[in-house]
């Protein structure tokens, strides 16, 4: 089993660390660095892997190593790391939004192995959603275990354009705030219809696993299962006519491609 070095222990990796111990992968190949101890401590302790303060430490242990630190501390990170060793063999694959892969190649300086990629959090639960696009100097075994890795925490779709990373930011890596913002605002409205936090919470909960299970599990469109719940006339049509005249579906296009925007910008100020 190859040694896989997670260079932060914050919301990202420790999802897709979590995702990947549950799906059987040996806590013995796995080390996470992070230089503060708390989430780095609990995180080792819960599922077992090997931890340090040390990104070089890290860095030596593995031949994969997974950038999950703030955007604007990769290209830092890379050159920390390229600087102790020779990197040439190691693959570096970034979780990153907004920070290119021309930035982390030249903060490398080596022609190793570079690989975007754009989980989401629930990776933590195996039903991610990871875009992944990898450099020209990646060979196939890195390709392999890229997938290995990520389809260990959900679905994987590799990119056949850079650009393609920012769109699938948009569409997934970002989206589960979109439910969750939704799912709050519900929650917020059954409490003030006099439900209790824990039945509000329950409600809300129960209704979109529900929902998203139905899409799932049916072959009907989306926009048919919606309308199916839609008698003519009744309640969810007075509701549904609410979000309408609100303007949501140019709201979510317009949340989306600031999203996509800033992803770019991001891209600019990490260079
Ligand atoms: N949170 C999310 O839903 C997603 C995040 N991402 C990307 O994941 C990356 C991390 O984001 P989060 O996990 O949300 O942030 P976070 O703030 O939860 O985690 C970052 C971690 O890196 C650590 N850190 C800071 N400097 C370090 C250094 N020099 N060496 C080692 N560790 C260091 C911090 O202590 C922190 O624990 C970002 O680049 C973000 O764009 C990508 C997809 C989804
Ligand atoms: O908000 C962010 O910048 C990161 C990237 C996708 C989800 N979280």
């Amino acid at each position: 089993m190859t040694n896989i070095a997670f260079i932060g222990a914050g919301n990202m990796n420790s999802a897709i660390i979590s995702g990947l111990i549950k799906k059987g992968y040996d806590a013995n190949n796995v080390m996470v660095s992070n230089p503060s101890a708390g989430k780095r401590e609990a995180l080792a302790n819960t599922l077992g892997i090997k931890h340090t303060s040390d990104n070089i430490e890290a860095a030596k242990f593995a031949d994969f190593i997974v950038l999950g630190v703030k955007p604007h501390f990769i290209a830092e990170v890379c050159q920390q790391i390229s600087q102790a060793m020779d990197v040439s063999d190691k693959c570096f694959i970034s979780v990153a939004a907004g920070c290119s892969m021309a930035t982390m190649e030249k903060a490398l300086n080596k022609s190793c192995s570079v690989i975007r990629t754009m989980p989401n959090t629930p990776a933590q639960l195996g039903l991610g959603v990871s875009g992944i696009y990898p450099s020209k100097n990646t060979n196939t075994r890195q390709k392999e275990l890229a997938e290995q890795l990520m389809s260990a925490v959900g679905i994987t779709k590799w990119l056949d354009k850079e650009e393609e990373i920012d769109n699938i930011i948009a569409v997934t890596g970002s989206a589960p705030a979109y439910f969750f913002l939704f799912m709050e605002a519900m929650e917020k409205k059954a409490l003030t219809l006099g439900f209790t936090e824990h039945e509000s919470r329950e409600l809300v909960q129960q209704t979109a696993l529900g929902a998203a299970q139905m899409v799932v599990e049916n072959d009907i469109s989306i926009k048919e299962l919606r309308e199916n719940v839609t008698s003519k006339g009744g309640t969810t049509q007075a509701a549904l006519s609410t979000f309408i005249d609100g303007g949501l579906e140019q709201l979510v296009s317009d949340a989306m491609d600031r999203a996509l925007h800033r992803a770019k910008e991001m891209a600019q100020s990490n260079r």
